[in-house]
C-alpha cells in the first residue's frame, strides 16, 4: 500500500480548517485534542481562537513537524487514535483523522465516563449518516448523554490529496 494510504494523509485546505474550528463551541483557555493532527492544518485555527491545543499524530515524522513548527504552544502526543488516553478534565475535540479510525475512535470519546463536552470530526460521508441517525452504534448507552447531527459536507476538493469518497462533519454535543 502507498504510504499515503497507509496513514490516511489528505491535508484539509486551510479555509476548510478555519470552518471546522468556527463550527465548534470552543472558546479561549479549552482544552481540545486535535486527533490525527497532520502538520497542524487544525491546530493553525484552534490556537487563534486561544484553544489549549494536544495534537495527536501517529506518524512519527509529522509528529517531529508539530513540534518544530508550533514548539511550547502545542503538546504533541505520538500516539494511535484508538487508544489514546483520555483527559480526565473537559475536552473538545476538533479532527480530520483516517477514515479507517473514526469508528474506534468516536467508540472511545463516547464511552461512559468519558468528559468530552464536544466534538467536530471530519468522516466518510456515509458513516456521518450512520453515527448522527437513531441506530448509530452504541446510541443507546451515550445518546442520553450527547446529540449527534450532520454538519458541512467538505468537498473533495478540500483536501490534498483528495480522498475517494466525499466527507462530512459529525457534530457531537454534551446535552445540558
Ligand atoms: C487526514 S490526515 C489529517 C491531517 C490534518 N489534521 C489535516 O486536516 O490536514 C490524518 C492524519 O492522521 C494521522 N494518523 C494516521 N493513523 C493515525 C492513528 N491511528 N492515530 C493518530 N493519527 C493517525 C496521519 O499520519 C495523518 O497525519
Amino acid at each position: 500500500m502507498d504510504p499515503a494510504r497507509r496513514w490516511g494523509w489528505h491535508q484539509l485546505a486551510e479555509r476548510e480548517a478555519a470552518r471546522l474550528v468556527a463550527s465548534s463551541p470552543i472558546g479561549p483557555g479549552a482544552l481540545v485534542l486535535d486527533v490525527g493532527a497532520g502538520t497542524g492544518a487544525i491546530t493553525v485555527p484552534l490556537l487563534a481562537v486561544g484553544a489549549r491545543v494536544v495534537a495527536v499524530e501517529a506518524h512519527p515524522g509529522r509528529a517531529r513537524q508539530l513540534r518544530d513548527r508550533f514548539g511550547d504552544d502545542v503538546v504533541v502526543v505520538r500516539a494511535d487514535a484508538r487508544d489514546l488516553r483520555l483527559p480526565r478534565r473537559p475536552y473538545h475535540v476538533v479532527g480530520n483523522p483516517p477514515f479507517a479510525v473514526t469508528s474506534a475512535l468516536l467508540r472511545r470519546l463516547l464511552q461512559p465516563g468519558s468528559r468530552m463536552v464536544s466534538a467536530r470530526v471530519v468522516l466518510q460521508d456515509q458513516a456521518a449518516r450512520r453515527w448522527a441517525s437513531p441506530s448509530a452504534p452504541g446510541v443507546h448507552r451515550w445518546g442520553r448523554a450527547f446529540d449527534a447531527e450532520l454538519g458541512r459536507r467538505v468537498p473533495r476538493r478540500a483536501f490534498r490529496p483528495p480522498p475517494p469518497v466525499d466527507a462530512r462533519v459529525l457534530h457531537l454535543d454534551r446535552r445540558r
